[in-house]
């Protein structure tokens, strides 16, 4: 696939505090209206988030100030911080990894056009205090993908605890799972994270796909193992919308 199909939107990243802070303070006085994403965006790579009261009720109001307008297809990507969600990002639409990322300090959303499928691509970070907010996109998303470090053995256990409890409540939702970190020594191969992370018991009305992913510095052609994870989940996606459409056809029918 050509870079040139692909037209890309970075809504976010980073963010200058005193800055970002003075914008919190001016929308707070004139009121933010409900979708407004860049306001979202803003506030949540805040590093000023405070954790309590009537702060973090706001904070995570502006979360969900996000859900009300995002069009297209959204894809989610969670997993545990440092596991590769924002490069992996960086390569599905840039076509390599071109800059170093940094942690996501709320989320980075990426807007993907490919012929007709137009796939929004949302990377919640995973530090501890973001994964509160991980199953408020749930219901919203096409398919999820959840990326985990291949080398980190120890927080292997905590990956599956949060991804099945995160699934319990959505035994269909599609599930790509990115074996990353495939080129460090000591990674986990793909048929043992299978079995560390118990996908089998992810249900069976589920689509699920593991893949093995690593990704390097050099070169600006995507890694054919990239290219094809990317490729299936733009699929996956086009698959969701279809069944969608059919099911309004289905609904428009039993009206007539
Ligand atoms: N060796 C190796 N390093 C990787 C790979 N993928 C990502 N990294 C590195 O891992 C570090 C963390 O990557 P990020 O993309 O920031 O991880 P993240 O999941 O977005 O982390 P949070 O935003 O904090 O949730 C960076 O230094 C990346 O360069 C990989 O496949 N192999
Ligand atoms: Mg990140």
């Amino acid at each position: 696939v050509q870079p040139g199909l692909w037209g890309l939107v970075l809504a976010a990243a980073g963010g200058v505090a005193l800055a970002v802070w003075s914008v919190v303070w001016r929308r707070r006085r004139r009121g933010v209206e409900p979708g407004d994403r860049s306001a979202a965006s803003e506030v949540l790579n805040s590093p000023f988030l405070p954790g309590s009261g009537r702060a973090r009720q706001e904070r995570r109001w502006f979360f969900l100030t996000l859900q009300v307008k995002s069009s297209g297809q959204q894809v989610l990507l969670l997993g545990l911080e440092g596991s590769g969600k924002s490069s992996l990002l960086q390569c599905f639409t840039a076509g390599g990894l071109e800059y170093d990322v940094s942690p996501t300090q709320g989320f980075s959303a990426v807007s993907v056009h490919r012929e007709e499928v137009h796939v929004e691509f949302l990377e919640i970070g995973g530090a501890e205090h973001l994964r509160l907010y991980w199953d408020m996109y749930l219901s919203r998303a096409a398919v999820l993908v959840y990326v985990v470090d291949s080398s980190d053995r120890a927080r292997l256990p905590l990956a599956r605890r949060l991804l099945h409890r995160l699934l319990r409540p959505e035994p269909r939702l599609p599930l790509v799972v990115l074996a990353n970190k495939q080129d460090l020594p000591g990674a986990c191969s793909v048929t043992d994270l299978h079995e560390a992370l118990s996908l089998s018991d992810l249900g069976d009305q589920r689509k699920m796909f593991l893949i093995g992913t690593h990704l390097k510095k050099t070169g600006a052609q995507l890694d054919a193992g990239l290219q094809d994870a990317r490729d299936l989940i733009l699929q996956m996606v086009a698959a969701v919308r279809e069944d969608q459409e059919r099911g309004h056809e289905t609904k428009a029918c039993s009206f007539l």
